[in-house]
């Protein structure tokens, strides 16, 4: 099942310096392991704002959520999930 997932980041002003640090770089390397295994397809930066907009591959509502409360930077996230499906329209058959 393909969904979007729409992720805001808001890392609170206070955090030290050295915690974000190291919560950025769990992010980074939990997202790259998702994405090298291909849960994670596609993942774009938000033009001017620390949002993404991602594409999940996964089995069930119940496999994006244990991914998505699995993000390092879960706490400091807001996240919003599209459920998608084929466009009648497509003309690619390995985009599914
Ligand atoms: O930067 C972000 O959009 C937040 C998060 C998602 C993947 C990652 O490495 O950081």
């Amino acid at each position: 099942m393909l969904f979007q997932v729409r992720m805001d980041v808001k890392i609170p002003h206070d955090l030290p310096a050295e915690q974000v640090a190291e919560v950025l770089a769990a992010e980074k390397a939990y997202s790259q392991e998702l994405q090298r295994q291909g849960s994670w397809r596609h993942i774009w930066r938000i033009a001017g704002q620390y949002s993404n907009i991602s594409i999940f591959d996964v089995a069930d509502n119940a496999e994006l959520h244990a991914l998505l409360s699995g993000l390092p930077l879960f706490k400091f996230m807001h996240i919003e999930v599209t459920a998608l499906l084929r466009h009648p329209s497509a003309i690619r058959e390995n985009d599914s």
